[in-house]
């Protein structure tokens, strides 16, 4: 069921203060219908058939709306009313930047508003999270949880021939709710990029979802073979709408949890308090065996534990808050993949989405293509991924250099972190990932009907590590957003090299067919390691990956989690979204979120 707290603000005030039936023992109650969140309350409603699971979302519903569903316009969210609008703290080893961090404010979460990249890590990342104490967090199960969650689309015979899609079924999930498909369209220039990168010598991989991710690929969209995207609410919730026991609340506004003590000198919670459209609160309670999850995202779990009591002491007591739980973890270990763009200018005659800005004409054929036959260029987010290990990407001197930066830890890392990324390294699981992005998107001023391409070049896993906070007493207010981004030098040098790799891809015969030799972005003035390592500083973007805020690892660890998912210290209160992740995965992060809801229903249904 689906309630709107802002249009039908009585019902929602009933269900919450006349204790309905989510208030029955065993009830859980979610907050957060997000990526994680929405994927779990499904599973959770399916086996508790007499319970009730009830899901508190902030946003609205993404249905029927093109900013959510139409694949091409994803990234047009920044700046609506489906974005938190989050931005960084002046980053200090960056310029002092302040660097955006949009997210989703809406049913679906990240799921609704991300590039539709659907990839997955090597095996090793998974498996690190299982190394740095979490028993049963390995490869095996969440490549078990997340084929669960998935129903490969394997490509029409005209579009797998013309673009040379290829897949491997057996390392798919089957009868999953979310749709994985590739689009019936690819721009030119992205089937060139798998012609430059195998130029360069890197390797097609034609089975990158099977825990080997590392060379060029075409990569799956989390895409419905209608074209249109898929999220957890539509993927997740909608077949199971109607379900009498799952109870999904929209514009729900959850403000604290309602903390008490329990048995054993633990606490836990009695239910959330919820704030509604027209600003009177109420609140939703569990009662006896119930729980309550936290899916609110990175950034918002760790906001909303520190606010309710339990975090660092000395945090809480600094702005005075009585402190329920003195638990250091939460809000460190945040970590999010860095990231630099690159911009090239295609040849007159060959256009990228930067034409639909400047070509009437073509901007409505597309828009026609797509309404009468879900076909064209606005079926289209992501294409072709290339992921390389620092061997590919340094030279042999590099390599000696690589080795001597990596002498020193950063503070900001735990020993055991660092320890496991040196090793990810010399093994060679990749560590810069090369997406081409088919508009400009950073630059100096753009010309007017021109096409643009751009190169954003990620590390894939960083040394450095911030932190969120609160900083006010007000959940109104954004929590104090410190990636700490390049304290590491490892990482500044290292995402210089890989970006001034980049500039190779242009420069390759496959490319030079199509791209002006021109770069716009940084421009071939620079040249130097300086300049490099400068031109980094200024333009470091986040790879909107954010993690780790609430960590799966041992307590004394700086950890928030057990392998239960329980918060220590309490009775009945888990975090279920990406904050639990302690190590950054090489793969774009909801594939990770779904395995992590999915095995985190397995968990709970047996605890
Ligand atoms: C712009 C962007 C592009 C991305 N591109 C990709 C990509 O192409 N491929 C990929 O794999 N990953 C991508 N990601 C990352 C991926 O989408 C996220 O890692 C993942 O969706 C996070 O899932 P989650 O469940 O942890 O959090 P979310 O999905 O963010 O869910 C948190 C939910 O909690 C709600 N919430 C927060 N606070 C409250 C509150 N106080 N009360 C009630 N509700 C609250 C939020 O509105 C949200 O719906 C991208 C992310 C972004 C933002």
């Amino acid at each position: 069921t689906l309630v709107d707290f802002d249009s039908s603000a009585e019902l929602g005030k009933q269900f919450l203060s006349q204790e309905f039936e989510y208030a029955h023992t065993h009830s859980k109650i979610i907050v957060g219908g997000g990526t994680t969140g929405l994927a779990l309350a499904r599973r959770l409603s399916a086996d508790f058939p007499n319970k009730q699971v009830l899901v508190l979302e902030a946003g609205r519903s993404g249905a029927d709306d093109p900013l959510v569903t139409v694949p091409q316009r994803s990234f047009s969210f920044i700046g609506t009313d489906i974005d938190w609008l989050y931005t960084t703290v002046p980053q200090v080893h960056a310029s002092n930047q302040s660097i955006n961090l949009s997210s989703g404010k809406v049913l679906g979460g990240g799921s609704a508003v991300n590039g539709l990249v659907w990839g997955r890590p090597a095996k090793e990342d998974w498996d690190d999270f299982e190394r740095l104490g979490s028993s049963g967090w390995n490869w095996e199960n969440l490549y078990g949880s997340a084929r669960k969650s998935e129903t490969l689309n394997v490509p029409a015979a005209p579009f797998a021939q013309e673009y040379g899609y290829s897949v491997e079924p057996a390392s798919h999930g089957h009868s999953g709710p979310v749709d994985t498909s590739f689009p019936p369209f690819v721009p030119l220039q992205h089937l060139k990029f798998i012609d430059a990168s195998l130029e360069l010598g890197h390797p097609l991989n034609l089975d990158p979802y099977a825990g080997n991710n590392t060379g060029a690929w075409f990569t799956l969209s989390s895409q419905t073979p209608r074209n249109t995207r898929e999220t957890s609410e539509f993927a997740y919730f909608d077949p199971v709408l109607h379900s009498e026991n799952l109870l999904v609340c929209m514009h729900a506004f959850v403000t604290k949890l309602d903390i008490s003590s329990a048995p054993n000198g633990q606490i836990k919670s009695t239910g959330v308090e919820v704030r509604f459209p027209d600003g009177s609160i109420v609140s939703a309670k569990v009662k006896s065996h119930g729980e309550v999850i936290m899916s609110a995202g990175a950034i918002r779990t760790p906001q909303l534990l520190e606010l309710s009591g339990i975090g660092n002491k000395d945090i809480l007591q600094a702005l005075n808050i009585p402190v329920k739980l003195d638990l250091p973890g939460v809000g460190e270990n945040f970590e999010d993949h860095t990231l630099t763009i690159m911009t090239y200018k295609l040849k007159p005659g060959f256009l990228s989405f930067d034409a639909l800005s400047y070509n009437a004409t073509l901007k409505q054929e597309q828009q026609e293509l797509y309404d009468r036959k879900r076909l064209g260029w606005l079926t289209f987010a992501q294409a072709v991924l290339n992921f390389a290990p620092a061997q590919t990407v340094l030279s042999q001197e590099e390599l000696e250099m690589a080795e001597a930066l990596l002498q020193t830890k950063p503070d900001s890392i735990s020993q055991d972190a660092f320890d496991l990324i040196k090793q990810k390294i010399t093994d060679g699981i990749p560590q810069a990932e090369y997406l081409l992005f088919n508009a400009f998107s950073g630059g100096p001023v753009k010309e007017n009907m021109t096409s643009y391409v751009s190169l954003a070049i990620t590390h894939l896993h960083p040394l450095s590590r911030g932190s969120i906070h609160i900083n006010t007493t007000s959940i109104d207010d954004h929590p104090k957003i410190d990636p700490n981004v390049l304290e590491s030098e490892w990482d500044t040098w290292f995402l210089a090299k890989a970006t001034a790799y980049g500039r190779r891809f242009f420069e390759t015969e496959s490319f030079k067919e199509i791209f002006d030799s021109e770069e716009v972005f940084p421009g071939l003035d620079t040249q130097t390691d300086e300049q490099w390592q400068q031109f980094i500083k200024d333009t470091v973007n986040l790879g909107y990956h954010t993690v780790g805020t609430a960590s799966l690892l041992p307590r004394d660890k700086n950890g928030v989690v057990d392998p239960n998912l329980k918060v220590y210290g309490t009775a009945n209160i888990r975090v279920a979204d990406n904050s639990i992740s302690p190590l950054l995965v090489s793969a774009h992060t909801q594939t990770t979120a779904y395995a992590i809801a999915e095995r985190a229903a397995d968990i709970i249904k047996s605890t």
